[in-house]
């Protein structure tokens, strides 16, 4: 069935919305604008914890969360860990292409919407439009930011994309190399490095920030029969993530048996924050398609 649903609860209150074209579906919480599944001809591409909290209270373990205003505790540790995005309802924008193979729509987030405890921090006006585009057997997802306010800011931002892996023996990133990144991983202890790989593996722990990444295109291998091929539009890094044992334990909402059932291959601008002048727009994103 090729639509477009919106799901309510008993109160009428939008909690998600599902889109489906001829090949491939996907469904998207209010909550962070989280976009927790994707599925191309049967397959789920995206990873979503079994313990992740969907009722609002704690950002979604899994899909795509989104990072804005800031990266880990980059502009302030009295934010919340990559920002308040994923973690604010946002509002419907509506659908803006309703066609048997091509669905879009989008949603907003303003500082209106968002807890007034967070922009005691960060005094900052804004509008963030989300756009989610499945077509055919791509899925694009973008972000529109603008500065709403009377003085420039500085953001981050980043779509924390979970990729679902069937083996992580056969799993890897292709395109990162040559290029230059931090190695946060408690083994690399903040190291700057080069890739030195045509392929990166999992076969420990992975953090990795690869940042003023000229290369566009990535394909990514998740043991699956086909690749995802990622094209990275307008930002500028990439980071690269499996927690691996220890990690995985420290998350309740993860589970140390789920790291082998995924990684993270997110893009976003979390090297340096941007600075975005009064009324500027910044837009970013990525299309994500299943060759
Ligand atoms: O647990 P979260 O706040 O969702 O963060 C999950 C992960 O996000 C990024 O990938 C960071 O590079 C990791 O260091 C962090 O552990």
């Amino acid at each position: 069935m090729s639509n477009i649903d919106l799901i309510r609860d008993s109160n009428g209150n939008l909690i998600k919305v599902k889109i489906n074209n001829t090949n491939a579906s996907a469904e998207i919480y209010m909550f962070g604008a989280t976009l927790t599944s994707w599925v191309v001809n049967g397959q789920e591409r995206l990873f979503l914890s079994k313990k992740a909290i969907l009722n609002g209270t704690k950002a979604i373990r899994g899909g795509i969360p989104i990072v804005f205003p800031q990266f880990n505790t980059k502009l302030t540790t009295d934010l919340p860990s990559h920002g308040f995005a994923r973690i604010t309802t946002w509002k419907w924008g509506g659908i803006n292409i309703n066609t048997p193979d091509r669905k879009e729509v989008s949603f907003i987030l303003t500082d209106k919407e968002v807890n007034k405890k967070y922009l005691e921090i960060w005094p900052h006006q804004f509008k963030l439009v989300y756009t989610v585009l499945l077509d055919g057997k791509s899925l694009s997802t973008s972000l529109r930011i603008k500065n709403t306010g009377n003085e420039p800011w500085l953001f981050n931002t980043l779509l924390h994309t979970y990729f679902n892996v069937d083996d992580l023996t056969e799993a890897g990133v292709n395109g990162l190399i040559n290029c230059n990144y931090i190695d946060t991983s408690p083994e690399g202890n903040g190291e700057k490095k080069i890739e030195d790989r045509q392929k990166i593996v999992f076969q420990k722990e992975v953090d990795s920030i690869y940042y003023d990444v000229n290369q566009k295109n990535f394909k990514l291998q998740t043991g699956f029969k086909n690749d995802i091929m990622v094209e990275k539009c307008t930002l500028p890094d990439v980071v690269v993530w499996n927690p691996w044992i220890e990690k995985s334990k420290r998350m309740a909402d993860f589970g140390e048996e789920s790291y082998p059932h995924m990684f993270c291959f997110e893009v976003g601008s979390v090297y340096q924050p941007i600075e975005l002048d009064v009324d500027a727009v910044y837009e970013g994103g990525q299309v994500l398609t299943v060759v």
